[in-house]
Formats: C-alpha cells, structure tokens, sequence
C-alpha cells in the first residue's frame, strides 16, 4: 500500500445498519473515531457516507402499497437528516465540525457545477471541516441516480485529485467465490497485470446495498487507472482504519496506474455524461492516437450530433462509429458545425481536455 494524504472514504448502508435493518449507531461511532484518527494524523479526509434509506425506512412507517419512489424519497429525506445528525453529533464530541453535501449525477456532467463542488470541498478541507456527502436522492430518480454511492465516491475521489479510495463494506474485500464459502480466497492485490476478477463476483448484493460487488470492481479499476490507489475492505471490523495506516489491514489493494492530469479524470468518468458526438475521420483518428500531443481541429470533424455548449462533454467516435475517447468542446456546436471539414480553425477540442479510451 501506497502512503496516502486525501483519502475518500465510502461507507456502505450495510456497514451503518444491523442484520434486522436498524441503524448500528455502534458501528457509526467506532467510524467515527477510527475516522478522526486519521484526520489526527493529519489526513485530508471526505467522507461518502450511505444510509439515508436505511435510517428513513427504520424512523418512518409508509404504507406498503405507496409507490415505490415516493416510499425511498420519503425514507431518503427523512432518513438524511438522521443520518447526517448522528455523524455531527458524534464527531463534534471529537472536535471535527462536518458540512453536508447532497449531489446529482448532473453536477459532475457541467463543468461550472463541477468546478463548483470541487472548490467547496477543497475549501471544507483547508478549513479542517469534514465534507459528508450522499446522493441527493429526493430528486434522483432512475436515469439520473448513480448507479450506487461507489460511483459517487470514485467520482469525488478523481473530482479532488485524492491519492486513496477507501470503499467499506461488509466483506473483507473481493473473493474468488462467494465470500462465506471457506473455499474462497480474499485476492489481496489487482494490478494492471491481473487477469480479469469479475467471473468471481456474484450479482447478489448485502440485504441494504444497492451496486453490489461488480459495481465496486469497476469503479475501483476505473480509479486505479487514473492513478488512485483503491481499497476494499471491511468497515464492519473494528479498527479498519488504524490498520490501514499500520499497513496491516486485510483487504483487496488496487495498485494505481500512472496519475492522470485533473481534466482527464473529469473526462475519463465522463462516459455517461456527454452532451454531443463527434466523428471524425481516420486522419483525425491516427493523429488522435499516436504518441504526439494533438488537439482535434475541425477538419477532421466529419458530423456532429446533439446541441451542445463550451465545457460540455463531447463523445468521439470514428468512421465506423466505435468510440474512441471523450473531450470538452471550446465552443458551441452552433460555431462547431460552420467550421466543419475547414482548416485553420482553433481545435474543438484541447488535447488537455481530451482522454482517449485504452490510450490515456
Ligand atoms: N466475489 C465476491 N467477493 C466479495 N463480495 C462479493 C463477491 N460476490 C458478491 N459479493 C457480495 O457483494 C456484497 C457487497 O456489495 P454491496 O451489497 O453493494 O455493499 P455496500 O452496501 O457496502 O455497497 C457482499 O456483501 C457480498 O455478498
Ligand atoms: N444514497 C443512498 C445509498 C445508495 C447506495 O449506493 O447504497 P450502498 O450500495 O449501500 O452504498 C442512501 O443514502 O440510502
């Protein structure tokens, strides 16, 4: 394991909740000292904490036949509060002050928006405030939600350029079968070289989680290869964090790839957030993807689609349509399309505001 100075940590609705579905305010407390412990050591620390459902659905009786979205908007607003209030209450017995932030998947798609959480979240930090942040999900409602709150956290992680990626959950890491079998085996390192894991992962999920494993592996091999080192471990045993530091903790470490500059990591999480598509042709594509700094000029662009502003998310296909990387327009698709397959125009897209799939 890698020395670490900002780390995020995750904590699963599992790790916050008891086999009958109560809130283990137990389990919350020993977190919160294990998680002052670290900022103690002077540890830059943001925590993405789940458990607004599971505290809301324990407080709040709702009739069964409701539908199911008003129930977990119901349980998600009424349950934040607890949630969050359990935090503040405990950590302010250990001196640290904590902020909430809620957020969408639409505040990592706007640059503005982005730049925004990300200099409040630095500024919580430098003030020696605790940001806890969990999806808005009173207006987060299916293909606007994450898929689970480790995509958050792995956004957040690339989003404030933390060296660590902490996700605690109930399990000691990933296993090569069913992690209650004594035939499986904790894999305790995934390197680039690794052969591919998720054969081993089942699709079934905790009683409270929402992503399962496999969203866990993705989101963790997607910040690896940003440059972030990764851990899954058990947030359900006591002193997780403390052997952490100790270097002694039981779980599955990620080695993180060479860092990848800010934007890039913006982009790189930036698949499901793009606003328009360029193609572009094979001239375009091969200097696009050789080892040369190139931006990509207009006369390689051969159509555009979707109405897009500068700062969006543009997707890059080639001729054939396969994608080939994602990048941030420097000027609208208006101004785009007049200058379409002409030359001395200034590139759509930077190169440092461009990442380029299996090539970045
Ligand atoms: N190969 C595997 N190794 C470890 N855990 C696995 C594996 N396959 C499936 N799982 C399941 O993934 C669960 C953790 O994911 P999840 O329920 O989303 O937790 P959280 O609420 O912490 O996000 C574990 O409780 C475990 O049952
Ligand atoms: N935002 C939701 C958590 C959703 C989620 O991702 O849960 P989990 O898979 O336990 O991390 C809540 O606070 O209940």
């Amino acid at each position: 394991m890698l020395e670490s100075k900002v780390i995020i940590i995750k904590i699963g609705s599992n790790v916050l909740t008891q086999s009958d579905g109560m809130p283990d305010l137990e389990r919350m407390k020993h977190l919160v000292s294990q998680i002052s412990f670290l900022i103690e050591q002077g540890k830059k620390v943001v925590l993405v904490s789940s458990g607004a459902v599971a505290f809301g659905r324990q407080a709040v009786a709702i009739p069964e036949k409701l539908n199911p979205v008003f129930k977990k908007q119901i349980w998600a607003a009424t349950g934040q509060i607890r949630l969050i209030h359990q935090y503040q209450g405990y950590f302010e017995k250990k001196g640290i002050q904590i902020a909430q932030i809620l957020v969408t998947k639409e505040d990592f798609r706007d640059r503005k928006h982005f730049l925004n959480m990300k200099n409040c979240i630095e500024a919580l930090l430098q003030q020696g405030i605790l940001p806890v942040i969990n999806e808005n999900d009173t207006v987060t409602i299916t293909e606007l939600m994450f898929t689970d709150n480790d995509e958050l956290a792995s956004l957040t992680a690339a989003m404030i350029n933390a060296d660590t990626l902490m996700l605690l959950t109930n399990v000691d890491g990933i296993f090569t079968g069913n992690p209650a079998e004594p035939d499986s085996e904790l894999i305790e390192k995934i390197a680039s070289d690794t052969p591919e894991v998720s054969s081993y992962i089942s699709a079934t999920k905790s009683s409270f989680g929402r992503g399962g494993m496999l969203t866990k592996y993705a989101m963790a091999k997607k910040s690896a290869d940003l440059g972030i080192q990764v851990i899954i471990a058990n947030g359900k045993k006591n002193g997780v964090l403390q052997a952490f530091a100790d270097k002694k903790l039981r779980c599955t470490w990620f080695e993180p790839k060479k860092k990848k500059q800010a934007p890039k990591k913006w982009l790189a999480h930036g698949a499901h957030y793009y606003k328009g598509e360029v193609f572009i042709n094979s001239g375009a594509k091969a200097s696009l993807t050789s080892d040369v700094i190139r931006s990509l000029l207009p006369i390689g662009i051969t159509k555009l689609e979707g109405e897009f502003s500068k700062g969006d998310i543009l997707l890059i296909r080639d001729e054939k349509g396969d994608k080939v990387g994602l990048g941030r327009a420097e000027y609208s698709s208006k101004s785009a399309i007049e200058k379409l397959g002409q030359k001395n125009h200034k590139a759509l897209i930077h190169y440092n505001y461009l990442y380029l799939f299996d090539h970045d």
